[in-house]
């Protein structure tokens, strides 16, 4: 399977239809996010599943357990291949996303996004490392019984040999050489993919390039 998700970050459904559209053949999936989600809603989602590519729901659901367990239940007719939801909502808000999500869709749980250091992870009163936080938090993800987790490249390799059966995504990707815009925790598709992750999510190395194909074309030749 071509691991390459292109995170289709834009509120703009013509847009969105024409990256899919122009994307599809060369990565293996596209997500959607708050961004797209917002402006777009369930018939937007709908309407990029139905250009082909398998679809990572990225609504990144974190609150008390029933109302997850709803808002997924809400989710379940767009039947996405991933969703996510945040570890942190605890181990009952993880069973309840998963037990009300259809069979085929991975529930995945972001542990520390990619965006935060040990800086910003120590301002919200987690004196741990990143790695040490990502570490509790996959455990806590296995236990609940989703079936993997989000995280940086710098893990991912440590995480998979504790959880070998696990679905592990990774964003905070840049090709050598790009910007790395907010992101905090990087690695090459190559580190990432070498670490074991399941799905390189890539957003602006693809869709902020003057020709997204041929960037796409280029990451994905080189893994
Ligand atoms: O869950 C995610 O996909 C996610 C988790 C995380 O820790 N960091 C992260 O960047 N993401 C998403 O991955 C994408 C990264 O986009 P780029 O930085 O443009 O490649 C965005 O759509 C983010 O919402």
């Amino acid at each position: 399977m071509n691991p390459v998700f292109v995170a289709i970050d834009t509120p703009d459904l013509g847009r969105a239809r024409e990256l899919a559209t122009g994307l599809a053949g060369i990565v293996g999936g596209a997500k959607l996010g708050l961004e797209f989600f917002g402006a777009n809603g369930p018939a937007g989602v709908a309407e990029i599943a139905g250009l082909g590519l398998p679809i990572f729901l990225d609504l990144k659901l974190h609150d008390i357990p029933n109302t997850v367990g709803k808002a997924v239940a809400a989710l379940a007719p767009l039947e996405p291949a991933i969703l996510t939801v945040h570890a942190a909502g605890g181990r009952a808000m993880l069973a309840a996303a998963k037990a009300a999500a259809p069979l085929s869709t991975k529930v995945v749980a972001v542990t520390v996004l990619t965006s935060l250091d040990a800086g910003d992870l120590a301002e919200a009163g987690v004196e741990d490392a990143p790695a040490k936080q990502v570490e509790r938090l996959a455990a806590l993800a296995h236990a609940a019984g989703v079936d993997g987790i989000v995280c940086s490249g710098e893990e991912v390799g440590t995480a998979r040999d504790r959880w070998p059966g696990g679905f592990f995504v990774v964003p905070g990707i840049r090709p050598e050489g790009s910007d790395l815009s907010d992101q905090k925790r990087v690695v090459s598709p190559i580190e990432a993919l070498e670490g074991g992750a399941s799905v390189l999510v890539i957003g602006r190395p693809i869709t902020a390039a003057p020709d997204p194909a041929a960037a796409a074309r280029r990451i994905v030749a080189a893994l």
